[in-house]
């Protein structure tokens, strides 16, 4: 928690200066009861009503002043807690993009999402309550005692007392709530989870009639969340009835022991009075102080919780800076590849070893679950091998940096994404400058051209969050365009036509045949029809190349291969 303090370092001037005014304006309440005790002992004692009016005056004065330093206060707090906060966000966001697809998967995107944003606020409303009040209500306590001991040494002993007993309990409190504050932003990440998972599946619960079965389960989610939310309530609840009994049995002893004394004539009316004021300031202070606490308390565990996402290295490691010169060789090699997803037991894709010319389409093919995601997603980077090499252009992909290696892929995820914006700015993600011409190239490519002509506005249409005004076909051959609006060298269509009809699939395929030379297409897919005329075909079954040929050769000598064109093809369509 304490390294995000480093965040500070641009809002010093408003950190020191708010606990400062604040500060001050404590300065000037402890003031008010010496005034106090003039007015009585004097004022009021002599029958002095000038004298009262002056001190009266005297005291609003100081109670103007504080109001002000507050107010200043408040201001720099303010200004200091929220670029803290905003600081904080925009680090962990750039470094959640820095992040691998390896520790994405296992932190999961929901409690990235109650890190980034419940954390980091709680983070910033913890800030500025400890700008505020750590230096003021402490310097009121002590400074409240200090005061009653110049007043009357006997009667402060009560001070002495019930403070330290307080502060004990304040402290056990927290001891006791770090832990709970910690599981309850734990159990908020649990029904985000379920939120997202919801809203994303809502047609899916409804197709399945699982509205029932998915209400309990958050239900259940919900109230685990609420009964840890009442137990750290409950526990911070005990803070203020304990520390007003003891206060107010402090007063109780205040006024028995000032009073025996007043009539002694060891202290005055005015003086009990300061004293009892004194031991107000101090409830009211310390009450502020469990709230500063329980909020730390929180903040602290949040901090912790987005510390620990901050320390999370990623594994995927950009160590290149300078441009890498490629070197003559095939354009993508895999040298005896094995990859393991952290976690597993078993390797996901053992001994690869295949090479694909410029110019070349492969055809990658298999079984759920055969590793043909897998294998595509390693040559981009986003997961490393865990043994032999792949290597672009004939450079082992490790030594291009990302954003040289990334510059020269385009791909098209299994899970068509568009972000809300123009179809414009959606296709310019890979090209910031393209051309509408360029643009409308790659739409004519990727068969998603009319998809546009039809849609009001044309290229400036807006496509919803997540392109929910778009049709399951559509939103690929858009994502489709867009990676061809980048020109890639190499172009990766990882099942991305698998919600088109066989005629369009067809002709995306002709089309996509006809665009550069110099583009290496990786077709990745279930269906034997999409793959059958690449130039080579890599037939996977259970993370290993089983066959490696044209579609004619491995229809004669791959069983798995046979396999799959034999359930999807007809016979004529197989020779
Ligand atoms: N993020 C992940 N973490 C752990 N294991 C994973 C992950 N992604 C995939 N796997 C596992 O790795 C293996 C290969 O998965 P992969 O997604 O590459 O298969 P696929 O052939 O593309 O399947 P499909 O055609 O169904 O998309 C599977 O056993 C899968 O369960």
């Amino acid at each position: 928690m304490f390294r995000l303090f480093k965040y500070i370092k641009n809002y010093k001037k408003e950190s020191i200066l708010a606990p400062l005014f604040k500060f001050l304006e404590a300065s000037f309440e402890l003031l008010i009861p010496l005034v106090m005790v003039r007015i009585i002992d004097i004022g009021i004692k002599n029958r002095d009503i000038e004298y009262v009016k002056k001190m009266s005056i005297i005291m609003v004065i100081l109670g103007i002043i504080g109001l002000l330093c507050s107010l200043v206060a408040q201001f720099f707090a303010a200004k200091a807690a929220v670029g803290f906060g905003s600081s904080i966000r925009r680090d962990l966001f750039q470094h959640i993009q820095s992040l691998s697809y390896n520790e994405i998967d296992k932190i999961g995107s929901s409690t990235m999402i109650t890190r980034l944003t419940s954390d980091v606020n709680q983070i910033q409303t913890g800030f500025n309550l400890l700008l505020r009040l750590f230096l003021r209500s402490p310097c009121i306590v002590f400074g409240a005692m200090v005061m009653a001991f110049t007043i009357n040494m006997k009667a402060a002993f009560v001070f002495v007392v019930t403070i330290p007993v307080i502060s004990v309990f304040v402290l056990a409190l927290m001891i006791i709530s770090i832990p709970i504050y910690k599981k309850v932003q734990n159990k908020l990440d649990k029904v985000l989870l379920l939120t997202k998972e919801n809203l994303a599946g809502v047609r899916v619960i409804r197709a399945f009639n699982r509205q029932k079965d998915e209400s309990e389960a958050f239900e259940s989610a919900s109230s685990d969340l609420v009964k840890t939310q009442l137990m750290g309530g409950n526990i911070s609840a005990l803070l203020n009835p304990f520390t007003y009994v003891m206060i107010n049995l402090a007063i109780v002893t205040l006024v028995w022991i000032g009073g025996k004394q007043v009539y002694k004539g060891i202290i005055t009316q005015g003086e009990v009075v300061a004293l009892v004021n004194y031991m107000s300031q101090i409830l009211v202070e310390l009450v502020k102080l469990a709230f500063l606490i329980i909020m730390l308390t929180k903040s602290l565990a949040c901090g912790n919780r987005v510390n620990q996402l901050l320390q999370e290295e990623a594994s995927v490691v950009d160590t290149a800076e300078t441009k890498i010169i490629p070197k003559d060789g095939p354009s993508v090699e895999f040298k005896d590849v094995g990859f393991l997803y952290q976690g597993a037991k078993e390797e996901a894709l053992s001994n690869l070893t295949f090479v694909a010319n410029k110019g070349q389409t492969i055809g990658v093919i298999g079984g759920t679950g055969s590793g043909k995601s897998s294998l595509v997603n390693l040559i981009p980077r986003f997961y490393d091998v865990i043994s032999g090499e792949v290597l672009v252009n004939g450079v082992n992909v490790k030594e291009y940096s990302l954003q040289q290696l990334r510059s020269k892929i385009g791909i098209v995820p299994q899970k068509a994404v568009l972000f809300r914006g123009t179809i414009r700015e959606n296709m310019r993600w890979g090209k910031k400058d393209a051309t509408d011409k360029e643009i409308w190239e790659a739409l004519e490519i990727a068969q998603a051209k009319e998809i546009v002509e039809l849609k009001d506005g044309g290229l400036d249409a807006l496509v919803l969050q997540e392109g929910k005004n778009l049709s399951g076909g559509q939103r690929q051959r858009l994502t489709i365009a867009r990676a061809l609006v980048k020109k890639p060298e190499i172009l990766i269509l990882d099942d991305s036509s698998s919600a088109l009809d066989y005629a369009t699939d067809a002709k995306l395929r002709r089309a996509i045949q006809t665009i550069s030379s110099n583009t290496t297409v990786f077709l990745v897919s279930q269906r034997a029809a999409t793959i059958k005329n690449a130039d080579k075909i890599l037939v996977l079954d259970d993370g290993k190349i089983v066959g490696s040929g044209t579609h004619e050769q491995l229809i004669l000598n791959c069983e798995v291969y046979q396999e799959i064109c034999l359930s999807q093809l007809s016979k004529e369509e197989v020779q």
